[in-house]
């Protein structure tokens, strides 16, 4: 089951590959550490590679030009960690992670000590863990945290100065957007998610100059 999975993930994102053995590692200790805390919905378990590491690989794909990023809610690790793995190589890279359960900072810390991933884990609220980070940072991400208009709220001033928002968004990404297009002037971009076929990346990127579909 699990090795189709891993299969799967790597045709989904062939980049993957690169990192399949940090991969590996953080499988492990994830299944170790969720018998102890809920870090993932226990029915996502069977799917670790696509579910979790291919979708979350998705968030780089969509900046691929940022190597300073906060991840908004991390829980687990997701996207920002997978982003961490991915960029390991690039010397300028970190990934700020930004989760206030202290349960689930401990764990991302341990992941990152065991594959050398290069994040900062902040083991506090995102009101006040981004604040001094907003100027160190290229990009901002988050999965499964917040609605895209309270998202949009939380990271309105990094924003504003142009670093880019990748929000990885589930069958319900149209009425948010609406609702966020209702609050903000900003340009949204959408891209059709590869690990579920009703699921949308919003990216917003202050440089764009006008909301673009990239639905196939
Ligand atoms: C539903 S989980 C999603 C975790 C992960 N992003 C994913 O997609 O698997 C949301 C996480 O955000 C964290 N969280 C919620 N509000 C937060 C805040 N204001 N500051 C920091 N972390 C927060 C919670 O502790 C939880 O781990």
């Amino acid at each position: 089951m699990s090795d189709d999975n891993r299969a799967a993930a790597l045709e989904i994102v062939p980049a993957l590959a690169t990192i399949e053995r940090e991969l590996g590692i953080y499988e492990g200790l994830l299944r170790r550490w969720q018998a102890k805390i809920n870090l993932v919905a226990p029915n996502t378990l069977n799917e670790i590679w696509v579910r979790h590491f291919a979708d979350s690989a998705q968030a780089l794909e969509a900046a691929p030009n940022a190597t300073l990023w906060a991840d908004f809610g991390s829980g687990a690790g997701f996207p920002g960690l997978v982003t961490a793995l991915l960029l390991k190589r690039e010397e300028s890279a970190r990934v700020h992670l930004i989760e206030s359960d202290q349960r689930k900072a401990a764990f991302l810390r341990a992941v990152s000590r065991e594959t050398g991933a290069p994040v900062e884990v902040h083991a506090e609220r995102i009101e006040k863990a981004l604040p001094p980070l907003a100027s160190q940072i290229q990009a901002i991400s988050a999965r499964a945290l917040a609605p895209l208009d309270r998202l949009v709220e939380l990271a309105r001033e990094p924003l504003e100065k142009g670093v880019k928002g990748v929000f990885l968004k589930g069958e319900e990404w149209r009425d948010e957007l609406t609702a966020a297009e209702r609050v903000s002037n900003f340009k949204f971009e959408t891209i059709q998610s590869r690990t579920h076929p009703r699921a949308r990346l919003i990216v917003i990127d202050k440089a764009s100059e006008a909301n673009f579909d990239r639905t196939e």
